[in-house]
């Protein structure tokens, strides 16, 4: 087991990849808070063992997130791992897209991942035992990279999570702070049905720019997560790791099997 006697925060952990992360952390032996905005994160941290305990928060709300870091040093006395996962998305054509959805994607894809990691981070500074330190990883996608035009807040926030987490790496480093981020193509969740696999012809075009011919599956995603939180990555910081099929490789599009 690569993470035995850690503690991590998972947010977003209700479902998809953020339930996958926190499972996968919890298997390679650390102690992980689950948080979402949703109440029924609390069946799937139960669902977990004692290893697992659920506060439900609004990551993009403040006081939110110091209740989260509170319950988190109450229940397990430290935090050495965070995973700044929850995101949503909107779809609306760029002329029609209101301001109050474009704030509300990057508050809660953008922010929530700031003031997460500032107040995490502020207690991980604050130890003082021989463990000092710790690691943030923060969800971005492709579409830190590569835009789609009916989802302008969701690719603007997650270039700003690209640089969000450079600037963190450099920032915190000093405390033996790691933050790097993971790029995901599409991942079988409710997410990317809602954005970009609604029926066989959206499917068909993801697929047309993915070489590896399918779709990843949230466990492909965990895998990273517990890779960069491990000793493994012990000399990686400020990286966004990308896991897309090969899409950012391609040029051209390629046939599809059904
Ligand atoms: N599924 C995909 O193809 C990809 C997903 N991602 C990213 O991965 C992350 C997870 O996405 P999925 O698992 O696919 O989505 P999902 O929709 O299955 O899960 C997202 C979770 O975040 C929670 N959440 C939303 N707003 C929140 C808030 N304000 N506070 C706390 N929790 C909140 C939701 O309740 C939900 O449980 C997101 O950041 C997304 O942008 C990135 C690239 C591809
Ligand atoms: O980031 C996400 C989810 O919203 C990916 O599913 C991406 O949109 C898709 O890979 C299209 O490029």
């Amino acid at each position: 087991m690569k993470l035995t006697d850690k503690v991590a925060i998972v947010t977003g952990a209700a479902q998809g990849i953020g339930l996958a992360c926190a499972e996968r952390l919890v298997r390679e032996g650390a102690r992980v808070m689950l948080t979402d905005v949703r109440p029924d994160g609390a069946a799937a941290a139960s669902a977990l063992g004692d290893a697992a305990r659920f506060v439900q928060a609004d990551v993009s709300m403040k006081a939110d997130v110091d209740a989260l870091v509170a319950a988190t040093l109450a229940a397990f006395g430290r935090i050495d791992i965070l995973v700044n996962n929850a995101g949503v998305t909107h779809a609306a054509d760029f002329l029609d897209l209101d301001e109050d959805d474009f704030d509300r994607v990057l508050r809660i894809n953008l922010k929530s991942m700031f003031l997460c990691s500032q107040a995490v981070a502020r207690e991980m500074v604050k130890r003082q035992d021989t463990q000092r330190g710790g690691c943030i990883i923060n969800m971005s996608s492709v579409n830190a990279e590569l835009a789609i035009p009916n989802q302008v807040p969701y690719v603007v926030s997650k270039g700003g999570v690209n640089q969000l987490t450079r600037v963190a790496s450099i920032s915190l480093a000093q405390y033996g702070i790691r933050v790097n981020a993971i790029g995901p193509g599409t991942i079988l969740t409710e997410l990317a049905k809602q954005a970009v696999l609604a029926g066989p012809e959206a499917r068909h075009k993801i697929l047309s720019r993915t070489p590896l011919g399918r779709c990843g599956e949230p466990e492909e995603i965990a895998g990273i997560a517990a890779f960069l939180a491990s000793d493994d990555a012990s000399y990686i910081t400020g990286q966004t790791l990308y896991a897309d099929g090969g899409r950012m490789a391609l040029n051209y599009t390629v046939p599809v099997k059904d």
